[in-house]
């Protein structure tokens, strides 16, 4: 086998961010630091800072399909993520995009900025939950994403473990709850189908959160593109996006971005060791 061939590659289909701490180019410089190559597909610009959303524009849907497709013909790739996808007929180009190249999922259901901005219309989580989450290996929402998903009140762990069954009654056969939002300890929940974990980290003590969300469901793409199992993967992202967290590097005014590249494969042959 060659070279070429052995390298493991990564999709995003995700908005582009301008200052570039989520979105797009989150994703592709998790998808660096992992050692995967990473390909993209836009599904909407937005005018960005640390600080809030100034303007968006929505791509047409036959872009993002034709974007997919072309790399897809091309390269290929082992798995793929989506993050922002802004309206239902972007949601629906993208469905058709996934059955048709049987594509390996990771969801972000995306619906807001840190600021509270709006990255996806309200008529869109219709389309979210029927068409896209049954696609899914793996989804990812956080804690007012899982509400509009149920339709419940989150708050508890037990009522984390309630939204992450009910999520895969939808369809998707992973289901990571995050607790990013949570006031205490930033744990997520994991579901399988058949049974929970949790996934513990201490909180770091920051306001450079911009894009965790975006990191650590591209980081579950990386991993699952590199050849691990969910449980793994899932475990893996944890500990990427708690170090990427960790060493953010400050920037802007507002929720600033986190940091890839604080030599992930030395930390990791470190803990080993
Ligand atoms: N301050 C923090 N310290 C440590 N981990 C965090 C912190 N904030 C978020 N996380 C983790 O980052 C990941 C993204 O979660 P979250 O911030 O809830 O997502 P989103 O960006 O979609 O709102 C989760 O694993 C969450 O537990
Ligand atoms: C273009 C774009 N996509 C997604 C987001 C939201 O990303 P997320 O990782 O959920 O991070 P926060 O914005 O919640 O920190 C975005 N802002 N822009």
């Amino acid at each position: 086998m060659s070279e070429e061939q052995r390298h493991p590659r990564a999709l995003t289909i995700a908005g582009s961010d301008s200052s570039a701490g989520a979105g797009i180019q989150a994703d592709l410089k998790t998808f660096a630091a992992l050692e995967v190559y990473g390909l993209s597909a836009i599904t909407a610009i937005t005018a960005q800072n640390t600080l809030g959303v100034r303007a968006a524009f929505e791509l047409p849907p036959e872009l993002v399909e034709a974007q997919i497709d072309a790399v897809l013909e091309d390269i290929g790739a082992d798995a793929a993520k989506t993050g922002m996808l802004a309206t239902a007929p972007i949601i629906e180009a993208v469905a058709r995009s996934v059955a048709r190249w049987q594509l390996r999922l990771v969801v972000d259901p995306v619906m807001a900025a840190k600021s509270g901005d709006p990255l996806l219309r309200p008529e869109a989580v219709a389309a979210l939950r029927g068409v896209l989450l049954p696609l899914a290996e793996v989804v990812t929402p956080n804690l007012p994403e899982a509400e509009m998903l149920t339709g419940r009140h989150i708050e508890t762990l037990e009522e984390m473990r309630e939204a992450a069954r009910a999520i895969h009654d939808l369809g998707a056969r992973h289901v990571v709850v995050k607790g990013g939002h949570r006031l205490d300890a930033p744990i997520d929940v994991y579901f399988d189908g058949t049974g929970f974990s949790e996934l513990r980290a201490e909180r770091i003590e920051t306001r450079h959160t911009h894009g965790t969300g975006c990191t650590f469901s591209a980081a579950i793409a990386a991993f699952l593109a590199r050849g691990l199992a969910v449980a793994e993967a899932v475990a893996e992202a944890k500990r990427y996006v708690t170090e990427a967290i960790r060493h953010a590097p400050g920037l802007g005014h507002g929720h600033g971005p986190t940091e890839h590249f604080w030599q992930w494969k030395q930390s990791k042959e470190a803990q080993t060791r």
